[in-house]
């Protein structure tokens, strides 16, 4: 414990900051060495984990602290840890024990007017329909087989053990072939209880615990030209992957090009059968040096040191800034294509602590934004400039439009034209062609219809069962031209596809929805199983059944209101468009 009064110290330190800074709570944790009492260590799970809960309820507290006159009451401006008071808040009002531990000058204030919190508390929740304290969207757990260490139906054997393992109730295990990304299994939301960061198969590298979304921007890299496509006779292709810890998209990139290079490997065996070098390097940038350690402990885990003669691709860390790699380097002479994956908002990530804030700031953060939008630009160009490459993937995990649509097609506008089929266009991944939520045309980005419907884009509020993401994917017109329209189809010999069985979690349950990329979420420290319907005989069929009548109340709720919000985004949006008609009318008359 801190050698301050209060157990919430540290929790305070952090959320204080966040909310100051406006910077990320996890880029925070990770540097916080120095900054918190114990100088070595970055806060430890239950001070994360206390943080996202305050957080994710920050939106309820201030309602209630804005209610009749609490906020004035309390002495909420006076407090400079305003952190601090949030968390004990949060810990009286909704924590486990419904109490403030320790002691101090902000917990006798807010004590004082316990009664009062409690009663406003109350009438919120009331008011939001007995939902509403937490907002947590539920969707399922997501595990990439990582091939480059596991056979797939090898990892759903395991995973079918420790289902069976955990389920007391003996029910046989749900798991799912995604539909859309090879070798991506889909489990129950449930299943995050005990498939965490700290689980020993996640922590060998034989299953990355991944959202679905970010697995497409590697995806596309690989695949987005169809499958059979031949680039030329090269033989050598290497990537940069530009913005790579902590790795995992680094990672599924190595996967997919040794499962995709194949036989091609053959024309570079030497006459005794033995290859020199591998087919392919991955160049994986990180800029930070923190950051730099875990994509480099990450790496360790999921890329196996093969010998030499079975090694098809090479992962190789750099630690430097992109902005600065030389695009005539000789050493990237063979880059070919690139994953450019920047830093964002991360406003895309539905559970993450810094969308909660989103709501709490009212999306008053437009000049983060933008100077996030100008970074990403000069990032694709800098990408594009290098004289080999001739695809991109440009992701990121935010809704923002000025992060996405616009940063492409300024990017499109600015580069240099060429006679030559040189120039940039982007191109809908052959891979991801079922994928039906595409990217938005006109807008600030001003794109048109049918480069739009070339962008991908996830929706977690509007029933993708992902986070939020985009992914474009651009190619030199030249190479376009020359490429197969063929889809691979999904893999799904011995494990059914999954086609929304699980999506009827919803509203308020002890689980923690499927986390996003990161290491630290507060959804590996504090869930607790839902009991899985009881089910006689253990057929997949049966479950499946059970499973869908257990949920089909929360699906009709969800799929109504997700109608219902429809719905009022087409008026809304109808609204608009006759507004504006209304205004260019007056316009012309004036
Ligand atoms: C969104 S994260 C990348 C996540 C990663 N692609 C994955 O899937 O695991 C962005 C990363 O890019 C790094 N970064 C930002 N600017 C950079 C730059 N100019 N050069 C290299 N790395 C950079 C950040 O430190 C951060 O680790």
């Amino acid at each position: 414990m801190s050698k301050n009064s209060s157990p919430y110290h540290d929790a305070g330190w952090l959320l204080s900051e966040h909310l100051q800074k406006r910077r990320g709570l996890k880029s925070i944790a990770f540097d916080s060495q120095g900054n918190l009492n114990d100088k070595r260590k970055a806060p430890d799970k239950a001070t994360y984990a206390t943080v996202c809960k305050t957080m994710q309820h920050l939106a309820i507290i201030n309602e209630v602290l804005n209610a009749n006159n609490l906020r004035k009451s309390i002495g909420f401006d006076s407090v400079r840890n305003k952190g601090l008071l949030y968390v004990m808040i949060y810990e009286l009002l909704f924590g486990k024990y419904k109490s403030i531990r320790g002691g101090g000058k902000i917990k006798r204030m807010i004590i004082k007017h316990e009664k009062e919190l409690r009663r406003q508390a109350d009438e919120c929740i009331a008011k939001h329909g007995g939902e509403g304290a937490e907002k947590c969207i539920i969707f399922p757990r997501y595990i990439r087989v990582n091939t480059l260490r596991e056979k797939k139906l090898d990892a759903v054997d395991t995973l079918r053990t420790m289902f069976r393992k955990q389920s007391e109730d003996s029910v046989a295990p749900f798991i799912y072939a995604d539909a859309h990304v090879p070798n991506l299994l889909v489990l129950p939301p449930t299943a995050s209880s005990w498939l965490h960061h700290d689980c020993e198969y996640v922590k060998n590298g034989m299953i990355v615990l991944q959202d679905k979304s970010s697995c497409f921007a590697a995806l596309a890299l690989v695949h987005g030209l169809g499958e059979g496509t031949i680039d030329d006779k090269k033989v050598r292709f290497d990537y940069v992957d530009a913005c790579a810890a902590p790795g995992n998209k680094t990672s599924h990139l190595a996967a997919l090009i040794q499962s995709s290079i194949g036989n091609i490997n053959q024309s570079t065996k030497k006459k005794d059968g033995k290859m020199t070098e591998p087919n392919s390097t991955v160049y994986a940038f990180e800029r930070s040096s923190s950051r730099f350690n875990i994509l480099q402990e990450r790496l360790k885990q999921l890329i196996p040191s093969l010998p030499d003669d079975c090694t098809k691709v090479a992962v190789v860390p750099v630690h430097a800034d992109f902005l600065n790699a030389d695009p005539l380097d000789p050493k990237f002479g063979d880059v070919r294509a690139i994953l450019l994956d920047p830093s964002c908002s991360g406003s895309g990530i539905v559970n993450s602590p810094d969308r909660w804030m989103e709501d709490v700031h009212d999306n008053k953060d437009a000049k983060r934004i933008q100077s996030l939008s100008n970074f990403q630009l000069v990032a694709l160009k800098h990408a594009m400039s290098f004289p080999n490459v001739d695809r991109i993937v440009y992701s990121t995990c935010s809704v923002h439009d000025e992060e996405n649509e616009a940063v492409v097609a300024k990017a499109l506008s600015e580069v240099e034209k060429s006679e030559d089929g040189n120039d940039w266009e982007l191109m809908a991944p052959v891979c991801l062609e079922q994928w039906p939520r595409r990217g938005r045309e006109g807008g600030i980005g001003g794109l048109t219809k049918s480069q739009a419907d070339c962008l991908i884009r996830c929706d977690g509020l509007d029933g993708d069962e992902t986070n939020g993401f985009f992914v474009s994917f651009m190619v030199r017109k030249k190479l376009a031209s020359g490429c197969i329209n063929k889809r691979a189809p999904i893999d799904s010999v011995g494990i059914p596809i999954y086609k929304g069985q699980f999506s009827g979690f919803s509203g308020r349950t002890n689980f923690i929805a499927s986390d996003s990329d990161s290491k630290q979420s507060a959804g590996n420290y504090a869930s607790k199983p839902i009991q899985l319907n009881k089910c006689e005989g253990s057929s997949q069929q049966k479950n499946d059944n059970s499973f869908a009548k257990a949920n089909g109340k929360s699906a009709k709720k969800r799929d109504k209101k997700l109608e219902w919000k429809r719905k009022q985004a087409l008026l809304k949006s109808t609204r608009i468009k006759t507004k504006g008609k209304k205004a260019t009318v007056s316009k012309k008359d004036a």
